[in-house]
């Protein structure tokens, strides 16, 4: 049996926890805080992130590290963008030296503009053939139900995506191989700033011609930033990229969605973030990406007002002006 640890008891930890049980194999999830553990060990259930979702008996929960790496061929991780490399640091003498680590995160690193990957690579000295991805369009609570899903799993050694692969494939969950990481969690973590922007419109009345406008164009600067950054054009088309893209900017599921919807209805940044209790990447991530995009001479437009509006006290409607009084162009896709 395949033993694997994830590390992180939120939304997505514990629902890819339940779809690594449904494929078939020995999962024990780490949580931090022993109430969630308890939770997950005695109901069954992490009321705190997926109300009335039932979880399968055979998930094990458990606040230790020790316990919970022991042995893990596969160690997912499923922590804010932003904390994980403090807690790799903290994890590494636990992890099996031969065990794939997998991001199921969608972020960049503030400051240093690393993805996710690009942390692991640092923090642990592991080689690409031990470091893969899953991404996909997958709503927590969605994937929960076990209603028809399907993910990409990407390492940079094929042998290892396939691995990864049967690990995680159940008949409600179609799993893809990709050796496109960079493509992958590119467009898993910009998407996220897409959304935002999505949100914004949504909350501000505007209806789906306003909406498609940003999805698409948004697809378009994704793509550039990626073949820019070495990505493979053709993941942008797929389920990582159009696919999570579509997902999250029209899922009501979607917390980046959300905090933009809460801003564009008029709220402060200060009180959409009290009100948020769930990790929206997009908001931090919004400026390492542009500062990606600078670096690489990329122009990401959509980007770059999401930024302003997160992090420079840029006004929605100073915002919306700036992108519709762009200069006239031909329409391009890509580079
Ligand atoms: N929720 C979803 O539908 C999906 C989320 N993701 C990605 O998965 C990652 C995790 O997101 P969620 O589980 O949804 O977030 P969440 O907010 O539901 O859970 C985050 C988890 O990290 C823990 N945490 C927070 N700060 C921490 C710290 N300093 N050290 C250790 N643990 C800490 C929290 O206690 C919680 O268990 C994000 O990058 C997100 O983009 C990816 C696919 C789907
Ligand atoms: O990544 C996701 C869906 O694939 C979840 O999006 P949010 O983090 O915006 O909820």
């Amino acid at each position: 049996m395949t033993r694997v640890a994830v590390m992180g008891a939120g939304s997505w930890g514990t629902v890819f926890a339940k779809v690594l049980v449904d494929a078939g194999c020995e999962v024990v999830l780490w949580g931090r805080r022993a109430e969630v553990v308890r939770d997950v060990n005695e109901r069954h259930a992490n009321g705190e992130y997926l109300p009335e979702v039932a979880l399968p008996e055979g998930l094990r929960a458990t606040t230790d590290l020790a316990e919970a790496l022991e042995g893990a061929e596969f160690v997912c991780l499923a922590v804010p963008a932003q904390t994980l490399r403090e807690n790799l640091a903290a994890w590494a003498p636990h992890i099996p030296s031969d065990a794939v680590l997998v991001s199921l995160m969608k972020g960049i690193e503030s400051g240093t503009t690393l993805r996710m990957s690009e942390v692991i690579a640092e923090v642990l000295g592991a080689g690409p053939e031990r470091i893969g991805v899953v991404c996909g369009p997958n709503l927590a609570m969605e994937i929960a139900r076990g209603e028809p899903g399907a993910a990409v799993a990407a390492c940079s050694d094929e042998e290892t995506a396939q691995r990864l692969q049967a690990a995680c494939m159940t008949p409600y969950f179609r799993v893809y191989t990709s050796t496109d990481v960079v493509g992958c969690e590119l467009a898993g973590a910009v998407k996220n700033v897409i959304a935002l922007c999505v949100g914004i419109a949504t909350g501000l009345g505007f209806g789906d011609s306003t909406k498609a406008l940003l999805m698409t164009r948004g697809l378009a600067e994704i793509t550039r930033l990626g073949v820019a950054l070495g990505a493979l054009e053709p993941t942008f088309a797929g389920l990582a990229g159009l696919g999570d893209l579509v997902a999250t900017c029209s899922s009501p599921y979607s917390r980046n969605r959300t905090f933009g919807e809460n801003l564009g209805r008029g709220m402060t940044l200060e009180e959409v973030i009290a009100v948020t209790k769930q990790t929206a990447e997009g908001v931090k991530s919004s400026r390492p990406v542009l500062t990606l995009a600078q670096k690489h001479f990329v122009e990401m437009p959509i980007t770059e007002v999401v930024a302003a509006v997160m992090h420079d006290g840029v006004p929605i409607e100073e915002a919306t002006l700036k992108l519709m009084s762009r200069s006239p162009k031909p329409e391009r896709y890509g580079v």
